[in-house]
């Protein structure tokens, strides 16, 4: 279990992070999220030890987490760091990359862990290429197996799929999630995007002003977002009637208290996202077909 007590820290004055508190069990996957800025990739490098702490203790089971004050060498043999930029050996092959740390003593296994990975990262057909002549995506998935080479106990993700076109993103998503799942491995995934969160999070852990503002299940945050920074995570919303409702929660019927002037509509594919005024409040709703400027629609909260 990873255990975070009491964590603070400031780069130089001003603290970063205060008051953070978490647990993580083995196999769990957390997500962090919160605002550019608020520190998520801050809290990934304290968890694995690049920084020493102004104060508080990070546990992973019965070993102490240290920064460089107490370790020559930053990092711990049960954890593994993917960070934004991923530094890969650029004049050496993608297999040889994913296999540097591992034993040459057993070249049979060696051959098969490679191969495994780098079905998991779909990067098969491109193992025998010098990582100099991959794409900035190709690049992360070689980053994401190396990381898995030695099965860590616990994955630190900044941004996993960032650089990664949508096309392969949903299954590549899906196959290194369900694969930490498959093998417990623990992970902390730092993203923007609901997408590496919903249907694989265990739990959540929004920072914003330093601290944790809230934390839960998704579905938990999902159903009742305290603040427009979590509600804003998930989907576009209104605060209306002392609550947060989603733009999909807006029905169009024949007649409400809630009528809306059109001002603009959004093509989004199966659905069109509609802006639109009620007295001076701007109202985002869905709606499944376009609806134009002018047109007065009335609305009800379908929760
Ligand atoms: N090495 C550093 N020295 C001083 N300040 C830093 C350093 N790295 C980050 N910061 C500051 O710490 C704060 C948190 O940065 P961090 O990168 O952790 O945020 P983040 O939530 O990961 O942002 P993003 O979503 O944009 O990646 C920012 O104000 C940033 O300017």
């Amino acid at each position: 279990m990873l255990h975070v007590k009491n964590l603070v820290f400031a780069y130089q004055k001003s603290p970063i992070l205060r008051d953070i508190n978490f647990t993580i069990k083995a196999g769990e996957n957390t997500a962090i999220i919160g605002e550019s800025g608020s520190g998520k990739s801050t809290l990934l490098k304290l968890i694995y030890g690049e920084y020493n702490l102004n104060e508080g203790q990070i546990f992973w089971n019965d070993t102490e987490v240290l920064g460089p004050k107490h370790n020559l060498v930053v990092g711990y043999e049960f954890m593994k760091y993917v960070a934004q930029e991923f530094e890969l050996m650029p004049f050496i092959t993608v297999e040889e990359n994913i296999g540097k740390h591992l034993s040459n003593f057993f070249p049979e296994e060696k051959k098969i862990r490679t191969a495994e990975l780098l079905e998991v990262v779909e990067l098969t057909s491109l193992a025998k290429t010098k990582v100099k002549l991959l794409s900035g995506g190709q690049k992360q998935r070689v980053a994401l197996a190396r990381a898995l080479a030695e099965t860590p106990e616990i994955l630190l993700l900044d941004e996993p799929f960032s650089h990664i076109d949508n096309h392969q993103k949903q299954a590549l998503r899906r196959r290194v999630f369900n694969y930490l799942k498959e093998k417990n491995i623990a992970c902390i995934v730092a993203t923007h995007d609901k997408e590496d969160v919903l249907g694989f999070a265990d739990q959540i852990v929004v920072l914003n002003n330093q601290t944790i503002a809230a934390q839960g299940q998704p579905k938990q945050l999902y159903k009742n977002p305290k603040s427009a920074l979590v509600a804003a995570f998930f989907s576009e919303f209104n605060f209306l009637e002392g609550t947060f409702v989603y733009a999909h929660q807006l029905k169009v019927v024949q007649n409400s208290a809630l009528r809306v002037t059109v001002k603009k509509s959004y093509f989004k594919g199966s659905y069109c996202l509609i802006e639109s005024q009620f007295n001076e409040q701007t109202i985002m709703f869905e709606h499944s077909s376009e609806l134009f400027q002018n047109d007065e629609v009335c609305l009800e909260i379908s929760k």
